[in-house]
């Protein structure tokens, strides 16, 4: 059988999508979705952050590492996957500027590896991962994917290395991409089958709906002294189910023929992390203390997104754009978590 024709008659018996990161936070949403556009998802995940619990009862699941091509390859060749959608990497900004080869390796080096097997076993598509993290400090706000990429931390050049190689591959094979550039992803699942359940997660509107929760003393604000109107860093913070269903358009647009496309996703506007914090104060009804510090290596001062692209080249809508919808969301998954898991 040639490559043409396997691939044929994978498309013909129903092909599935390799989630990989699926039982992490954003993974887990994008399951989700695929599943409600009746979609087959089959997941890998070596639960370092993410929680088998998280992957939807049904869903093929293989813990193991997206590095390990003799997993990946068989899991290719037996759920026949046209798409993957990768999500498994290390996501923490402060981490990579203290341990960059944890960014290189796992997030660089292995998805290197994947994309090795995807080209080998013929998958059409892939949808990445990426970050607005690759744009470093953006001379000009809302940034656009045409935007310079110069990141300012190792976790940036670590994806911003996957998109080079994502572009090299397409440019030498029949495999196409949609680099998604996510902004900050926020709130949970709206009917609350996921959310955000890493128990050390870090994120901005996580951590301050624990603190208006008594889970943590109050909480901190890294930096007071950037270039904004309040001197906090500002982010366009986008809910996980639109982003999830992002990853569902992106996919309808590969399979009816797109070209392989870079594109932001986010909302437009740009939140300080002071405002996070007095609408979190006020959805939640309850005040806690902020304390101010020095900024974090590695946070550029203001990320805020252009989208004409998603929403021109994916045909993607939001349903979510409200900070007080994404934190309502954060807070009703956050309440009932026991002990960091879902109860
Ligand atoms: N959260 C955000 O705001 C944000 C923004 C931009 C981009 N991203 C990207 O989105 C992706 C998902 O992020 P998330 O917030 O869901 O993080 P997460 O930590 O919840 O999910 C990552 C998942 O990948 C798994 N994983 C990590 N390394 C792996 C490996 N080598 N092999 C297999 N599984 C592995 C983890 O166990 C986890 O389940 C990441 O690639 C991240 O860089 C996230
Ligand atoms: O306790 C906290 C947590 C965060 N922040 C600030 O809040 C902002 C947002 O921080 P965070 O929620 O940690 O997200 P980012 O560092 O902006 O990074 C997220 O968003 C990026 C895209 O913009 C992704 O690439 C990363 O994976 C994802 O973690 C930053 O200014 C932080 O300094 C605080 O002041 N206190």
């Amino acid at each position: 059988m040639t490559m043409q024709d396997f691939r044929a008659t994978r498309l013909m018996n129903g092909s599935s999508v390799l989630v990989t990161g699926g039982a992490g936070y954003i993974g887990s949403h994008a399951v989700l979705a695929l599943l409600d556009a009746g979609e087959r998802a089959v997941v890998i995940d070596d639960l370092s952050t993410g929680l088998q619990a998280a992957v939807p009862e049904g869903v093929p699941f293989y813990r193991a590492s997206c590095g390990d091509t003799a997993m990946v390859a068989k899991i290719l060749q037996n759920h026949a996957v046209d798409t993957i959608m990768h999500f498994a990497g290390s996501i923490s900004v402060a981490e990579s500027v203290r341990d960059p080869g944890k960014y290189y390796l796992n997030n660089t080096v292995n998805t290197h590896a994947l994309i090795s097997q995807a080209e080998r076993a013929g998958v059409l598509h892939f949808i990445f991962s990426s970050t607005a993290a690759v744009y470093g400090e953006p001379r000009t706000i809302p940034i656009e994917e045409e935007n310079a990429t110069l990141p300012i931390n190792p976790y940036g050049r670590s994806k911003l290395a996957i998109e080079w190689m994502l572009r090299d591959a397409a440019a030498s094979t029949s495999l196409r991409y949609c680099a998604l550039r996510y902004f900050n992803v926020a709130g949970a699942d709206p009917a609350g089958r996921s959310g955000q359940s890493t128990r050390e997660a870090f994120h901005l509107i996580h951590v301050a709906v624990q603190a208006a929760l008594g889970r943590r003393q109050g909480m901190d604000v890294f930096g007071s002294d950037y270039p904004t109107s309040d001197g906090s860093c500002i982010r366009d913070y986008v809910h996980v189910t639109d982003l999830a269903q992002a990853h569902v358009d992106a996919l309808t647009y590969l399979r009816s023929g797109g070209e392989s496309l870079t594109c932001n996703v986010g909302y437009g506007r740009g939140y300080s992390v002071l405002d996070v914090i007095d609408v979190v104060k006020r959805v939640c009804r309850v005040d806690f203390d902020v304390r101010t510090r020095e900024r974090r290596p590695g946070d550029p001062a203001i990320l805020v997104a252009s989208n004409a692209k998603a929403k021109s080249i994916l045909r993607w809508r939001s349903c979510h754009d409200h900070l007080e919808q994404i934190v309502q969301h954060a807070l009703s998954w956050e309440r009932q978590l026991k002990f960091g898991v879902p109860a």
